[in-house]
C-alpha cells in the first residue's frame, strides 16, 4: 500500500481522537419522555431524534435555536465525459438561485426558519477529470477539508450537510466503487436525469477512473483526492468539525453520504454523530448506506441534493423536540398511567 501523504496528518488525527456522546444527557431525555402523555415508544423515530440531539449536543435539554443547512458547491472535470444531463455552468447558476431564494432548499429553509449557508468552492476551477488525472492533489484536498470546517462557524446547534455540483453523482459513484468494490454499473444512477446512453457513459467513466488510479487507492483519503471533489472534501471537513464542536449532523443524499463514507472507512466511529436524512432515488444510495450499517430516516423518492432531504429531516427533528419540550406529563394533565 502506498504511504498516505503527510498532508493528511491533521485530518487523520481528527478522525481518530473523537469525543464520545453524552449518555447522561440521553438518560435525562428518556426520563422526561417516559412522563409525557403518550404510550412509551409511540412517537417512534421522533423519540430517537431527541435522544440524538441530546447525545451529540451534550445537553440534557437539547436545543434547536440555530439549525443550519450548509451547501458546498464544486465543479468537476469529469463532466467532459458527458456524464450529466445538465451543463457545468448550472452549478454557479444554482448557487445564485440558492442565495436569491428561488431554489427548493431556499424555500424549505425560509418556511421552517432554518439558516442556509452556501460555500462556493472555486467553481471556475473544476477538479481534474478523474478518467485522466487526480481530482485534487493531496495538499489541495487536505486544505479543502480544512476549509469545510468553517461550516460550524456561527455555532449552529444542528448542521445539515448538502451539496451542489454538476457531475458529482459520477464522482460519488467512483468513491463508493473504490471503497466497497464492484464496477461503475453497480454504483451509477441517473443523477439529474441522464438517458440510457448517459448512464452507460457514467459507468464507463467510473471504470476508467478506477483503472487509471489503481494502485493509488490504498487509503480512503487517497481515494478522496484521486476520485473525489472539492465539495465532498469540504463536507468531510464540516462533518469532522461538527463532531469536535458538539454539533449533531444530518447528512443529505447520495453525494453527501459519500463524504461520510470516507470518514467511516477511516474510522467507523467517526460518523456516530451523523444521521442519514433519507434514501435517495439515486439507485445505489441504499447500498451505500447498507455498506456503512446505516438507514435513511425518510424515503420520499427525492433525488435533488442541495441539502433538501436533510432539511426535511431537520423539520422532523424540530417537531420532535417541540413535542418533547411542550407536551404535558401524565401528572400535570391528570391522565392515568399504564395499568399494572
Ligand atoms: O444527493 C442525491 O441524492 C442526488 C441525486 C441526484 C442528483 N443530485 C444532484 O444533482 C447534481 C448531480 O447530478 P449529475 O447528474 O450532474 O451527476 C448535484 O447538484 C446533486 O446535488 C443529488
Ligand atoms: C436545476 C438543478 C438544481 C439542482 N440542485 C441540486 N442539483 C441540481 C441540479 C440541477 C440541474
Amino acid at each position: 500500500m502506498p504511504q498516505l501523504s503527510p498532508a493528511f496528518a491533521d485530518v487523520i488525527e481528527l478522525l481518530t481522537i473523537l469525543p464520545d456522546g453524552d449518555e447522561a444527557a440521553v438518560a435525562a431525555v428518556r426520563a422526561r419522555d417516559a412522563q409525557l402523555t403518550k404510550p412509551a415508544g409511540s412517537l417512534g423515530a421522533l423519540e430517537g431524534l431527541v435522544e440524538f440531539l441530546a447525545r451529540w449536543q451534550g445537553r440534557a435539554q437539547p436545543r434547536l435555536d440555530n439549525p443550519m443547512v450548509t451547501i458546498f458547491a464544486g465543479n468537476h472535470g469529469v463532466t467532459d465525459q458527458g456524464v450529466s444531463a445538465f451543463p457545468r455552468e448550472v452549478t454557479a447558476q444554482m448557487v445564485a438561485n440558492f442565495t436569491n431564494g428561488g431554489a427548493a432548499i431556499s424555500q424549505i429553509c425560509a418556511l421552517h426558519e432554518i439558516n442556509l449557508r452556501v460555500f462556493e468552492l472555486a467553481l471556475e476551477l473544476p477538479t481534474g477529470d478523474i478518467t485522466q488525472e487526480a481530482a485534487l492533489d493531496d495538499k489541495m484536498c487536505a486544505a479543502t477539508i480544512a476549509y469545510g470546517m468553517e461550516a460550524i462557524a456561527g455555532k449552529p446547534d444542528l448542521i445539515c450537510i448538502g451539496e451542489m455540483g454538476i457531475g458529482n453523482t459520477t464522482v460519488a459513484a467512483a468513491l463508493y466503487a473504490a471503497l466497497y468494490g464492484g464496477t461503475g454499473a453497480d454504483w451509477v444512477g441517473r443523477g439529474t436525469g441522464v438517458d440510457d446512453a448517459g448512464l452507460a457513459r457514467k459507468a464507463d467513466a467510473v471504470d476508467r477512473a478506477l483503472a487509471r488510479h489503481a494502485g493509488e487507492l490504498g487509503h480512503p483519503l487517497a481515494i478522496l483526492a484521486r476520485l473525489g471533489g472539492r465539495e465532498i472534501a469540504a463536507m468531510l471537513g464540516a462533518l469532522l468539525a461538527a463532531r469536535h464542536q458538539k454539533v449533531p449532523v444530518i447528512v443529505d443524499g447520495f453525494v453527501a453520504t459519500s463524504a461520510a463514507a470516507i470518514a467511516h472507512a477511516v474510522n467507523p466511529a467517526a460518523i456516530d454523530h451523523c444521521i442519514f436524512a433519507h434514501v435517495s432515488a439515486e439507485s445505489a444510495h441504499a447500498r451505500a448506506l447498507q455498506a456503512m450499517g446505516q438507514r435513511g430516516l425518510l424515503d420520499l423518492g427525492m433525488r435533488l441534493g442541495e441539502g433538501s432531504g436533510a432539511a426535511l429531516a431537520a423539520v422532523l427533528a424540530k417537531t420532535a423536540l417541540h413535542l418533547h419540550n411542550n407536551m404535558a406529563t401524565f401528572e400535570s394533565a391528570a391522565v392515568s398511567g399504564r395499568e399494572g
